[in-house]
């Protein structure tokens, strides 16, 4: 594909802009510069919020109807572009061309999902009746928007991670200010495109590209900003929390997910899963399989199958329709991997596969034996590595895989509904997925995690539901009337 370094704009209250300073953004497979993307000023997101504020004010009272025409105009535009959007993201990203297609795909699908749970929004009728004198009152509560949303998102999911912000502010009836990963802007302003084409009202959405750490601050803190959706990594996530004080705050974090695959499971129906949820997007994924808990009784014959698999992995140009696996986002990840991966070798780990990094390359990679003290074993590794031990029962796997400090989702493959259960209710995380790894989801269902792993739900309906907020209604009716 023929590279022009394309000099972008961003999105500021529907006006596309350039900025004083712009930055560089890489294809992480060559290095090469694929874009200049503006470099925000504080006076830029400054006045980005200012416009969204506005916007709101004149339009919480946007017609729902409308709403969702524009949330399925948008998600039209995405389909009909589907490969344009495909193509960016492979090239600013880590997923290969399949991936990337994946993620297009799901992205539309979370827009529309958007515009279904626009109609959804919904109070509840309430009975007063709970004490003598205040049997005479009738009363509802209903939502409505939070105003304006405040959302900052991760490189790994460059489309769909920005969809699930924009989205479910809309259908609520806010306005929303994204600042998308530095390393990955180009797919959060084309998402922005499809938005212009569809007839968004100015200053409803704006894409301010830049530093999070420079114009980040401003955008938590503004007092027109209600509501901070984070997604990204838990040192990021715990300054974002201090500094926004009060003011509702979703957290979508890290983790190092675990699955438990029992001696009662179809295990190549384990393996195959368990290869796809370790590896794909190169492991940068925060569902992605980082820890594997096996039964003694079919450990070895897991374990087998699992590094047969793993070498049939290719590895290379992810514009290539045959590759499975790409390059970490940069090298400096990827040489963060190779280093934890090497800890754990020198403190007694056993490579079984991989272990080789090449450039922002590194090749899928197992390590048996890990001792609990490393780095590996508690860290989210995002990368291409997976950890795989021996135990003796359920028991012992359940306990072992709530010994870190995140929670969001695990594997359980079993054919026992009753150990299926017990893990169910024992798993500290958000989500257990039953003869499914840890990295299964679809776009309409709650999602996050518990302890490090984040703070409330994404998902398109637990989206919508925390960017509004409730109040209630009574009517104290004349005596005279009744
Ligand atoms: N739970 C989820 O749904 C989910 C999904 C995807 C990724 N993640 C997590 O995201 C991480 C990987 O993504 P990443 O490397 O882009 O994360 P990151 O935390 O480095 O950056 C995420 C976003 O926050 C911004 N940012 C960073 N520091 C900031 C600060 N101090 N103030 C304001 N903004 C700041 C970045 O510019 C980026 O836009 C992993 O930990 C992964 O688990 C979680
Ligand atoms: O990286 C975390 C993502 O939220 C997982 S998924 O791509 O949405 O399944």
């Amino acid at each position: 594909m023929k590279l022009q370094v394309k000099h972008e704009k961003m999105l500021l209250a529907g006006q596309w802009i350039e900025s004083d300073r712009s930055f560089e953004v890489y294809n992480p497979q060559n290095n090469q510069v694929i874009a200049r993307v503006p470099k925000a000023s504080e006076s830029e997101m400054l006045l980005a919020i200012d416009k969204a504020h506005k916007a709101y004010q004149t339009m919480h009272a946007w017609p729902t109807h409308d709403r969702i025409r524009v949330l399925n105009k948008a998600a039209a535009y995405m389909e009909e572009h589907k490969e344009r959007f495909a193509e960016t993201i492979a090239l600013e990203g880590s997923k290969t061309i399949n991936e990337a297609r994946g993620e297009v795909t799901r992205s539309i699908q979370t827009i529309r999902i958007s515009a279904e749970e626009a109609r959804r929004i919904n109070g509840q009728t309430i009975n007063f009746d709970q004490s003598e004198g205040s049997e005479n009152r009738v009363g509802y509560s209903y939502r409505f928007p939070i105003g304006v949303v405040g959302a900052i998102t991760p490189f790994n999911d460059p489309l769909n991670l920005v969809a699930h912000k924009v989205g479910p502010a809309i259908a609520a009836g806010n306005a929303v200010v994204v600042k998308p990963a530095s390393v990955t802007p180009l797919s959060a302003l084309l998402l922005a495109e499809a938005f212009m084409k569809a007839g968004l009202p100015a200053g409803i959405l704006s894409v301010i590209t830049g530093s999070g750490r420079e114009i980040g601050e401003t955008l938590i803190t503004h007092p027109y900003v209600k509501m901070i959706s984070f997604t990204g990594g838990v040192d990021a996530g715990e300054r974002i929390a201090h500094q926004a004080g009060i003011k509702k705050v979703n957290m979508e974090l890290g983790s190092n997910s675990p699955v438990i695959v029992l001696s009662d499971a179809d295990f190549h129906d384990a393996v195959k899963s368990c290869v796809s949820g370790a590896f794909s997007a190169v492991g940068q994924n925060c569902i992605g399989v980082q820890r594997i808990y096996v039964e003694k009784d079919i450990y070895a014959s897991f374990l087998e199958e699992f590094k047969a698999r793993t070498k049939e992995l290719r590895v290379g140009d992810k514009l290539d329709e045959l590759t499975d696996m790409g390059p970490l986002i940069n090298e400096k990840e990827a040489k963060r991997v190779e280093e934890w991966v090497d800890e754990a070798v020198q403190s007694g780990a056993t490579l079984q596969a991989g272990g080789v990094r090449k450039g922002t390359f590194y090749d899928p990679t197992i390590l048996t034996d890990v001792p609990n003290s490393c780095k590996i074993a508690n860290e989210e590794i995002f990368g291409p590595v997976v950890l795989i031990y021996q135990v003796e029962n359920v028991n012992e796997a359940v306990e072992r895989a709530n010994d870190v400090d995140y929670g969001l989702q695990a594997g359980v493959f079993t054919s026992d509904i009753n150990k299926a259960y017990y893990t169910i209710q024992n798993l500290h995380v958000g989500g257990v997925m039953v003869n499914d790894s840890s990295d299964y989801r679809i776009d309409a269902m709650p999602f996050g995690g518990v302890k490090n792993s984040g703070l409330g739900r994404e998902g398109v309906r637990s989206a919508v539901e925390a960017m509004t907020e409730e109040k209630v209604v009574s009517f104290r009716l004349q005596q005279q009337l009744l």
